[in-house]
C-alpha cells in the first residue's frame, strides 16, 4: 500500500483545527447516466443494503438500475437548483459550510464539506482540510437523529480516507443532536414563522421522518427513538400534544417493512377524518432535497389534495437559516472542548 503526502501550501500553525461537514450526497445531473452512478454508489453501500452482495448486486445492476433512473431523475428534474445546475442539497449543504466559516474561521477554525456518495468527496474534503493545516479535524455529520444508514456511513468512510494518509490529523466525531436546545429552537422557530405566514390554520402538523427497515432497528439501530426525542422536545417547545404533531416516517424504498406509521398513506387518509388543513414539517432533513420538496411536497401535497384537502404547507427544512446556523456554531464549540481556546 503506497500512503498518501499531503503537505500544507505554506506553513501554518501547529494545530489548527478543521471541521468537516458531511451529508449524504446527490447527483450530477438528473440525466440516466448522472443518477445511475449516484443510485449505483449509494445502494452498494453495504450500510443502506445489508443484504448479501452476491444476491442484491444482480438485482441492483440489472432491473432496479435500469428501470429506477428515469422515475428518480424526473423527480430531481422537478425540484433541480437549473440556474446554479445543482440539487438543492448541494445549494444548501454548502450555504450551511459558509455561513458555518464565517463564524469559525476568526477563530482559526477551518470549516469544509462533503458528501458520503458523489462529490465533493469525503476525502477530497479531509484533503482540503489537511492542505490547509490542520492538524485537528472533527466530523460533523448533518443528521440530527443516528442511524447506521447515515451517521455511521458517513464516519466510516472518513476513516477510509485516514487509512491512506501517512501522516494522520487527530480526529473526533461529532454525536447526533436529537434534543439539542438549539436545534429544537431552530425546529420550533421555523415552524411558529412558517404557520404565522400562511393563509389559513392547520388542523394536525404531520412530522415526517425518512424512515429505515425495522430489522435494521430490530437489530440494534437507535434510530426511531431519536427521531421521537426530537418530537416529543419540539411539541413541549410548541406546547403541543401528539394528536396535534404526529410523527410519521417516509421515503420507504423496496418491499421490505419500513418503520410506521408511513407518511403519504396517513395524510392521503386525513380527508376523511374531517382533517382537511395540514402542514408537514421534515425535522429528520437539516437540508431541503428531494425526499421533502419533490416527495413531500409535490407527491404527498397532490394526494393530499385528491383525497379532498384543501389546504396543504411545508415548512422548510432548517437550511441556511441563521438559527441553523447558530446550531451548527454550537454543536462544532461544544465539541471542540479542550481543542479551541475558550
Ligand atoms: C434502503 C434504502 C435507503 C435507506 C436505508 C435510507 C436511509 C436514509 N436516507 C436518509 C436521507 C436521504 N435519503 C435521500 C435519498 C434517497 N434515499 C434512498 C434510499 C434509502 N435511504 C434513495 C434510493 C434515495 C434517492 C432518491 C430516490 O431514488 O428515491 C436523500 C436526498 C438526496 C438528495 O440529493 O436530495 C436524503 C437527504 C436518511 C436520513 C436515512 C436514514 C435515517
Ligand atoms: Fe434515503
Ligand atoms: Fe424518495
Amino acid at each position: 500500500m503506497t500512503f498518501l503526502t499531503i503537505r500544507p501550501a505554506k506553513p501554518i500553525a501547529p494545530s489548527r483545527i478543521g471541521v468537516l461537514l458531511t451529508n449524504l450526497g446527490t447527483p450530477e445531473g438528473t440525466g440516466y447516466g448522472a443518477i445511475r452512478r449516484y443510485l449505483s454508489e449509494f445502494l452498494s453501500d453495504r450500510r443502506i443494503i445489508e443484504a448479501s452482495p452476491a444476491l442484491w448486486q444482480p438485482i441492483l445492476q440489472g432491473p432496479l438500475l435500469a428501470l429506477r433512473p428515469r422515475r428518480t431523475g424526473a423527480a430531481y428534474r422537478r425540484i433541480w437548483h437549473t440556474e446554479r445546475d445543482e440539487s438543492p442539497l448541494r445549494t444548501h449543504t454548502r450555504a450551511q459550510a459558509e455561513a458555518l466559516a464565517a463564524r469559525m474561521e476568526p477563530d482559526g477554525v477551518a470549516v469544509e464539506w462533503a458528501m458520503r456518495y458523489g462529490t465533493p468527496s469525503i476525502a477530497s474534503g479531509i484533503e482540503r482540510l489537511l492542505a490547509r493545516g490542520c492538524a485537528r479535524v472533527l466530523l460533523l455529520p448533518l443528521y440530527p437523529q443516528y442511524s447506521a444508514t447515515t451517521t455511521a456511513t458517513a464516519n466510516d468512510h472518513a476513516f477510509r480516507a485516514l487509512m491512506r494518509l501517512r501522516n494522520q490529523p487527530a480526529v473526533r466525531t461529532a454525536p447526533s443532536f436529537p434534543d439539542h436546545p438549539l436545534y429544537i429552537e431552530a425546529l420550533a422557530r421555523s415552524v411558529r414563522e412558517t404557520l404565522a405566514g400562511l393563509p389559513f390554520v392547520p388542523q394536525r402538523i404531520v412530522a415526517s421522518f425518512h424512515g429505515l427497515p425495522r430489522d435494521y432497528v430490530t437489530r440494534g439501530d437507535p434510530y426511531p427513538e431519536e427521531c421521537e426525542r426530537t418530537l416529543a422536545a419540539l411539541r413541549r417547545a410548541l406546547d403541543m400534544d401528539e394528536e396535534t404533531m404526529t410523527l410519521t416516517y417516509q421515503s420507504r424504498f423496496g418491499p421490505a417493512r419500513w418503520l410506521e406509521p408511513y407518511t403519504a398513506p396517513l395524510v392521503a387518509g386525513l380527508p376523511a377524518r374531517g382533517v382537511t388543513r395540514v402542514a408537514v414539517i421534515m425535522p429528520g432533513f437539516m437540508a431541503d432535497c428531494i425526499e421533502t420538496l419533490d416527495e413531500i411536497g409535490n407527491e404527498v401535497r397532490k394526494d393530499f389534495i385528491a383525497a379532498g384537502g384543501t389546504d396543504f404547507a411545508l415548512v422548510p427544512c432548517l437550511n441556511a437559516a441563521p438559527a441553523a446556523i447558530d446550531l451548527l456554531e454550537g454543536l462544532t464549540r461544544q465539541e471542540l472542548a479542550g481543542w479551541l481556546k475558550d
